[in-house]
């Protein structure tokens, strides 16, 4: 009989992942373990990985660990490392709800985007403070086939491009990830967001993220349509005062996102956690070879 790892699968507004508890860390998953845990074919399936971890058992967290008991140390699905995964988080809360670390209301959870707070609600919806967005300079272009657009940088901890688009349909397959001018632009990848208005503070997206290719949905992508488009619609909280509320379609669901006015940003939508099983190490170990 050999060694088995348990795991389980869930996802938020359809973005997947696999979750692999391991309060101790004591697992190992280099990249090419998570790519294969993570294929769709020979493996489970997922856009990414959370590994559970307590803050005090991982080098990237233990100076968290006052603050947060839990990092989500956050893979996506080819194997790399991202800062932070808007829709990961609320899943790792969820699953931390089902195994019985925490209740409903509030919980704080280590990411490499620094501590964030998480609000389990009654009515089953998770909230997440997403903290501030920073907008870096500088113009890019996005193209698709003979289209292009102006894209908007926003960091979410994570970098994304945001475009507005007549169509959505306009971003073409997704299969691979648009190319940006100037050339280069971002040397450590890029997630890219086609936004198209559905009504007033009514956005709809499509989403390459970096590391997993075209997804259902995409967390922090959704926080970084609401401020590009809160700029554009004249609602900068920062500037008006009041807070902008948008609400952000994705193919997988709906976020609501609010960016205050000290600018400050909270996320809403659902998180479910799917199914449980059993992974084969031998297998793991093979497969990552
Ligand atoms: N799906 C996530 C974002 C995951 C990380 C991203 N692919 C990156 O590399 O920055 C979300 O819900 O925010």
């Amino acid at each position: 009989m050999s060694t088995r790892i348990g795991f389980l699968k869930g996802h938020g507004t359809e973005n997947d992942f696999v979750i692999v508890p391991d309060p101790d860390n004591v697992i190992d998953l280099p990249p090419a373990a998570v790519a294969a845990l993570c294929d769709r074919r020979a493996g489970i399936g997922g856009d990414g990985l959370l590994h559970v971890v307590r803050s005090a058992a991982h080098p990237e967290a233990e100076e968290m660990a006052a603050e947060a008991e839990w990092f989500m140390d956050y893979r996506n699905g080819d194997g790399s490392v991202a800062e932070m995964c808007g829709n990961g988080v609320r899943v790792f809360a969820r699953y931390l709800q089902c195994a019985g670390y925490t209740g409903e209301g509030d919980l704080a959870v280590a990411t490499r985007g620094g501590v964030k707070t998480v609000h389990i609600a009654k009515d089953g919806d998770i909230t997440v403070g997403m903290g501030k967005a920073r907008l870096p300079e500088g113009e890019v272009t996005v193209s698709v086939g003979e289209r292009s657009w102006t894209a908007l940088n926003v960091n979410m901890g994570n970098p994304h491009a945001v475009a507005f688009v007549d169509d959505l349909a306009h971003a073409g397959n997704l299969h691979s990830p648009p190319p940006f001018s100037p050339a280069g632009t971002y040397p450590d990848g890029v997630n890219v967001e086609f936004v198209v208005d559905r009504g007033p503070r009514h956005v709809a997206l499509r989403v390459h993220e970096r590391g997993a290719g075209e997804t259902r949905s995409c967390g922090t992508g959704a926080c970084a349509v609401a401020v590009a488009a809160a700029r554009r619609d004249g609602a900068d909280p920062a500037v008006t005062g009041t807070p902008a509320t948008y609400t952000v379609d994705v193919p997988g669901g709906t976020l609501v996102i609010t960016e205050r006015p000290d600018g400050e940003i909270e996320m809403t939508g659902p998180a479910v956690i799917v199914a449980t099983g059993e992974i084969d190490v031998e297998w793991l170990e093979s497969a990552a070879r």
